[in-house]
């Protein structure tokens, strides 16, 4: 079901991969179209500011793809936050090696070719989109790597594990935003794909907002779309409601 429209002090938390942009074969590949960048700026500014990326993705990623993006990106599951392009604040207490873990899962991995690591600032993902039978053993060697590794946690993604502080996730980093001025007192509504939003859904609606869950797969969040494309028309069309209203 499709929500009828948002809320006229809405604040909008959005996910990126699969949600924003339509998953792709690797995470270097995502493909962000010019009318996202401009549809942001846009709903940045209807919502006065109230606009935050929530992702899995480290910071330095989503600007890289997103380099104007105006609002609030809380990153790395929520461990990351920054208000700006020059603001970058992260909260764990951990003594983190990022060369090292890559290391580490490179060296696990390498018996399979087909498994990408994706390097991270706070931890390390082992993806497996190139040949998911080999679900198992990511599995396997990324329960080494979290045994080795006190402080850590295991996060699943789509087609890939990630390793990275453990007491993060996305409904922490959906109350410090809503606890930043420009979000304090809206009404908070995330679109999410994955697993790893279920709890982001929760939190915003224990707030007396919405979830939006996009594309396939049980969900407790109230709506649903089918797609990035389908989520990017409802954005607009709520936008040029607003013009004409
Ligand atoms: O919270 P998100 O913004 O959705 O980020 C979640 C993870 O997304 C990325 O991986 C996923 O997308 C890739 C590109 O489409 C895809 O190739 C991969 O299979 C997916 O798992 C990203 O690489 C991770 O770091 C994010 O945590």
């Amino acid at each position: 079901m499709i929500p009828a429209q948002l809320p006229a002090n809405v604040a909008l938390l959005l996910d990126f991969d699969g949600t924003l942009v339509d998953i792709a074969a690797r995470p270097d590949l995502a493909v962000v179209a010019p009318a996202l960048t401009e549809r942001l700026h846009r709903l940045y500014q209807r919502t006065d500011g109230a606009l935050a990326l929530i992702s899995g993705r480290h910071v330095s990623s989503l600007r890289h793809f997103l380099p104007d993006f105006p609002g609030v990106i809380a990153g790395s599951h929520g461990a990351e936050l920054s208000l700006d392009a020059q603001t970058l604040e992260t909260f764990h207490g951990l003594d983190i090696d990022p060369a090292a873990l890559s290391q580490e899962a490179k060296e696990l991995a390498a018996p399979h070719p087909s498994i990408l690591i994706e390097d991270k600032p706070l931890g390390v993902a082992m993806h497996y989109r190139a040949d998911p039978s080999l679900q198992s053993f990511v599995e396997e060697a990324m329960q080494t790597m979290l045994a080795r590794h006190p402080g850590m946690a295991l996060q699943p993604a789509k087609m890939a594990l990630e390793l990275h502080p453990a007491g993060f996730g996305k409904d922490g980093a959906v109350a410090r935003v809503m606890s930043l001025p420009a979000f304090a007192g809206r009404v908070p509504v995330y679109a999410g794909d994955d697993l790893m939003d279920e709890p982001a859904m929760a939190e915003v609606q224990k707030r007396g907002g919405f979830g939006i869950k996009i594309g396939p797969g049980d969900s407790i969040a109230r709506y649903r779309m089918d797609d990035p494309v389908a989520l990017a028309a409802w954005l607009d069309a709520w936008l040029a409601a607003s013009v004409a209203g």
